[in-house]
């Protein structure tokens, strides 16, 4: 298969990755998230006042040969956690990893909130869920994937994230070195615009079975933490000694040098299971001593987010053809 390979960085401390991109003719570069939570592909833009920059890479439409205004066209997203962007929109062709798209709806920011002004580790994102969440008006646009299923060998993309190290994303195709079990695929309901399964249950630590209770929720790259129901929650950290919730922290916290376990949730009928090392749920140091515990609740979502901390821990297939979500370990 061609290498369509897009190699991800992991920024500020595996809180997001990012790709390299290339948006127009000659190539502008930027450093965009690949986010299976949300569907628009937007980019900072020389449309942006200076005060809502701060380093970031700026697109510039008038720069590029192959850019095409879609008049009359607007965007506006909100992302659960406050945050937001809006503008315009042109075509343009992008290319991620080897797969270039041409006349691809850029959606160039006029617009961000503050916390993608903070975070200068990204110059935008590239919505990876379904077109129908995408916020472009007057007319709904394809993302980026969408537009270039057709000329892939296979229509789903991989994620490969690692712990604290660059990891891959690939478009097309499997790699079949990359993943170590079996992929075992859930089925995918793609009716809110995200990749939504459900795992039928889950284990805390060593314990051999699994406590059977679903658990429905997106499998979101743009997401950092592993976001999951309040009774999940509390049995987890009633293994953690000393874990409570802090108000300061609005979150489960325990003392640094606290061993916590790992926390495995099933795929399918429970045959198989990814285990999240505990490793990877210490995530954070508060710096007083306390650390922020990778697993929090999904309270208030409506549903749980399975985020990075998940992701990285397997080799997972987001297959839109047969609109299944593939889990393996690795
Ligand atoms: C408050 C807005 C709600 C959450 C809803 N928006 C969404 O669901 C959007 C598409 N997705 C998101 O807000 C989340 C999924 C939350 S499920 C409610 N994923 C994408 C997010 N992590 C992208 C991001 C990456 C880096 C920095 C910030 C944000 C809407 O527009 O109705």
């Amino acid at each position: 298969p061609d290498e369509d390979s897009a190699d991800a960085e992991p920024q500020l401390g595996d809180e997001e990755w990012t790709v390299p991109v290339s948006i127009g003719t000659p190539p502008q570069g930027f450093k965009l998230d690949l986010d299976t939570g949300s569907s628009d592909l937007w980019v900072f833009s020389t449309l942006l006042s200076k005060e809502e920059v701060n380093g970031q890479s700026l697109y510039d439409p008038n720069k590029s040969t192959t850019a095409a205004k879609m008049t009359g066209y607007t965007w506006d997203c909100h992302y659960g956690d406050g945050s937001f962007s809006s503008g315009y929109i042109y075509q343009d062709t992008v290319t991620i990893g080897g797969v270039t798209v041409a006349k691809q709806p850029v959606e160039v920011a006029k617009t961000v909130a503050p916390q993608f002004t903070q975070d200068t580790a990204l110059d935008g994102l590239v919505g990876l869920g379904f077109w129908t969440i995408n916020t472009a008006e007057p007319k709904k646009q394809k993302t980026f994937f969408e537009n270039a299923a057709p000329n892939l060998e296979k229509g789903l993309f991989t994620a490969d994230l690692k712990h604290e190290a660059p990891g891959s994303y690939n478009f097309g195709w499997i790699d079949e070195n990359a993943h170590a079990s079996n992929i075992t695929y859930a089925d995918v309901d793609s009716s809110d615009g995200y990749w939504m399964w459900t795992s039928p249950g889950y284990a805390v630590g060593d314990a051999k079975g699994i406590n059977k209770t679903a658990i429905r929720g997106i499998t979101d790259t743009g997401t950092t933490l592993l976001l999951l129901p309040d009774d999940v929650v509390d049995t987890y950290y009633g293994q953690v000694d000393g874990a409570t919730w802090a108000e300061e922290w609005s979150g489960y916290v325990f003392d640094c040098n606290t061993t916590v376990p790992d926390f495995s949730f099933a795929v399918d009928n429970g045959t198989a299971k990814v285990t999240v090392p505990g490793e990877y749920l210490n995530y954070a140091e508060n710096g007083d001593g306390t650390c922020y515990g990778g697993i929090q609740s999904d309270y208030g979502v409506g549903f749980s987010i399975f985020g990075d901390i998940a992701i990285k821990s397997a080799f997972v297939v987001f297959d839109q053809q047969n609109l299944k979500l593939g889990w393996a370990s690795k």
